[in-house]
């Protein structure tokens, strides 16, 4: 059965082209092919792609962007707050802005001296790099599920925005069948993704619409809801009053992982191991171990126009943010070091979140604590490892610290990427070695979409592989310096077979290992977030925002639904609006919500 495109194109799967363009830059289009050294295909090679390209990036020149402005701010520390947040990453910033929104009392403490955590951005001789990877998911103009445009308009503020014309290019280890590697796009236009893959493997050709449709009811379904706490029983109920499918369609998919939905569809072992990789390059875990929801969200709103670069880089997200929850009336503390969340009342009696205490002495205290930083990092280092609740105990044998990352942030000549459309790339060599540490090689060209955030004549490329922070540990610092560089150079050999002439083209270049995440982000063994220890009952397991403790609260990717920056600000909504309601500042049934965290808890617990 061929693919039918206009079967498969619907209104809500593509919204109009320009709507999504960039809101003050040039819709310039160039229609040349990936310049990269791309093997040829052997299984069908796909049609022109230049033909099938109806988005291009603005990969001309930009305006400047302008310049970062990170006002400090400090806050009196005689008031009691509604909220005191610890930690300034994209959950924290999403928490806040909502709460000032609904004018309370807030202040944010954050360690580093910039907004945005792991989203934020740092500058070095001209350059400006992104810390985490440069893919933005959650960023278009249309449905409910655009949380970071939304989160941003909720405190007045608005980004431009380059549209990627591809998510991601995968250049895939070579087998029988592909004897010079699997090359696949995933083009913006979900038809032209859809035949790509097609091509490829034509004996799937039903399976694949299958599998990514079945994506769709998921996304489609979450697309028409007002997002917010799944754990506040009014809200819940009122959402499936007004979207009684939609929200029968996402409880039918809660305890489901993509793997077993991608089984049921498709039977070539080649086609599920790029299921897999699907789902790793922002799980970092098998498909088998992700939850289908979460691929729903993903593998759709990439054709809905959600990712989309944001003009002066990722960090742009997190400043607008921290200058909208001040101008809202909110704080925001730099170089504040929370040492201790502050717990009040009796081990076996009830406990409460009073307060926090920095480094420095200070003390802010709350009617509620939410923390951003990781549950080990929260529990373990800010209240103590003796004082673990159930709850919290029952989540360290269900979920593990997910490995960090060794970056290399380059600074290279243009003219070794000319004609280069695609910002992101993933290479593999080996699919035995898909879930070991430096096995999948993530690769960001931001400046492909964005040229300002290099010098003129120049393009960034930030290459970054899973690691663990034990390859780092015990070296005297001429060892890790060596170690450092022995392995970045490791890196640049392997980007050679995409980027030829790429080392000889480099001009800047730093290195940062799973310690450096570690130290800058605060994230206990750097960890990128958790991952299931065992299989999961796909969204069941994992914790929503509140906590054993009262008054505390967690937000961030060791929150449902995990990792990813459109993740965690949805669990900064859900997380707002849970504190609104315990504050008296949002409308409950108080009987109702009481049985129903009952409830929440009891089936997690059983998950
Ligand atoms: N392209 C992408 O998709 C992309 C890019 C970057 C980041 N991310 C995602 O962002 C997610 C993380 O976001 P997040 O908001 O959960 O966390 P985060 O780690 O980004 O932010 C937590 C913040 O808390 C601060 N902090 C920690 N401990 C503190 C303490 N004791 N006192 C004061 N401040 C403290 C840190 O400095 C940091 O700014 C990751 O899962 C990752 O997927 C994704
Ligand atoms: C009863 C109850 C509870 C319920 C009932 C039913 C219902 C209503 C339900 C509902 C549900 C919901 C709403 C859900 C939601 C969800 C969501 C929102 C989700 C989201 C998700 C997202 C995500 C996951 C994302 C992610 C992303 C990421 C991670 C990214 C990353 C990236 C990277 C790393 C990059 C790569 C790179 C290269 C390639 C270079």
């Amino acid at each position: 059965m061929q693919l039918n495109r206009n079967v498969v194109q619907t209104a809500s799967r593509a919204p109009a082209a320009h709507s999504v363009l960039p809101l003050s830059l040039p819709s310039a289009c160039t229609n040349g092919r990936r310049s990269l050294a791309a093997p040829a295909q052997t299984a069908g090679d796909a049609a022109p792609r230049a033909q099938r390209r109806s988005i291009r990036a603005a990969a001309t020149k930009t305006p400047y962007p302008p310049p970062s402005r990170v006002i400090p701010t400090e806050a009196p520390t005689d008031v009691e707050y509604d909220a005191v947040i610890v930690g300034g990453g994209m959950g924290g910033l999403a928490t806040a802005a909502r709460l000032v929104a609904k004018g309370a009392k807030v202040v944010v403490l954050e360690k580093y001296l910039l907004p945005g955590g792991s989203a934020a951005h740092f500058k070095r001789e001209g350059y400006t790099f992104d810390v985490g990877s440069s893919m933005m998911f959650g960023m278009g103009q249309e449905g409910t599920t655009n949380l970071i445009t939304k989160c941003l308009e909720t405190v007045g503020r608005k980004i431009p925005t380059v549209p990627d014309p591809t998510q991601v290019v995968y250049h895939l280890p070579k087998s029988d069948r592909f004897p010079k590697g699997l090359e696949v796009a995933v083009w913006r236009q979900y038809e032209e993704f859809l035949e790509e893959l097609a091509q490829r493997f034509p004996a799937e050709r039903e399976g694949i619409k299958k599998f990514y449709d079945e994506c769709w009811r998921i996304f489609d379904s979450l697309n028409v809801l007002e997002l917010k706490s799944l754990e506040e029983p009014r809200y819940l109920l009122g959402e499936f009053a007004k979207q009684p499918a939609a929200c029968l369609t996402l409880a039918s998919f809660l305890a489901t992982n993509t793997g077993d939905v991608a089984r049921r569809h498709i039977k070539d072992p080649e086609l599920l191991r790029f299921i897999d990789i699907e789902c790793f390059i922002w799980s970092t875990v098998s498909a088998d171990l992700t939850p289908m929801i979460n691929a729903g969200m993903v593998f759709c709103d990439r054709h809905y126009g959600g990712i989309n670069y944001p003009v002066g880089g990722v960090g742009r997200i997190g400043e607008e943010l921290a200058e909208g929850i001040v101008e809202y009336g909110g704080h925001i503390v730099y170089k504040a070091n929370v040492k201790e969340i502050i717990v009040e009342g009796p081990m076996d009696g009830e406990r409460r979140a009073v307060g926090v205490r920095l480094a420095d002495g200070r003390v802010f205290r709350g009617k509620t604590v939410v923390s951003n930083a990781t549950r080990w990092d929260t529990f373990e280092n800010m209240i103590g490892p003796d004082k673990l609740p159930e709850s919290e105990q029952l989540f360290r044998k269900r979920f593990k610290k997910s490995p960090s990352f060794f970056s290399l942030h380059m600074g290279v000549k243009a003219e070794v990427l000319q004609g280069q459309a695609d910002c992101h790339h993933i290479l593999l060599e080996d699919w035995g070695k898909m879930e070991a540490a430096r096995g999948v090689l993530f690769v960001s060209i931001p400046t492909v979409l964005d040229p300002s955030l290099a010098p003129p004549g120049h393009h960034i490329v930030h290459a970054f592989t899973p690691d663990w922070i034990d390859n780092w540990k015990d070296l005297s610092p001429a060892e890790y310096e060596a170690a450092k560089e022995q392995l970045a150079d490791q890196l640049c050999e392997r980007l050679e077979a995409i980027i030829p002439g790429l080392r000889a083209a480099t001009t800047f270049r730093e290195v940062g290992t799973p310690r450096t995440h570690r130290r800058y982000l605060s994230r206990e063994d750097g960890t990128y977030g958790p991952i299931p220890s065992r299989r999961p009952l796909g969204m069941l397991s994992m914790p929503f925002n509140s906590t054993d403790i009262r008054g505390l609260y967690c937000v961030g990717d060791s929150s449902f639904p995990g990792q990813g920056v459109n993740a965690v600000v949805f669990s900064g909504f859900g997380c707002a609006h849970r504190v609104l309601a315990d504050l008296g500042k949002e409308p409950t049934w108080p009987l109702l919500d009481s049985a129903f965290g009952k409830l929440l808890s009891t089936v997690r617990n059983a998950a």
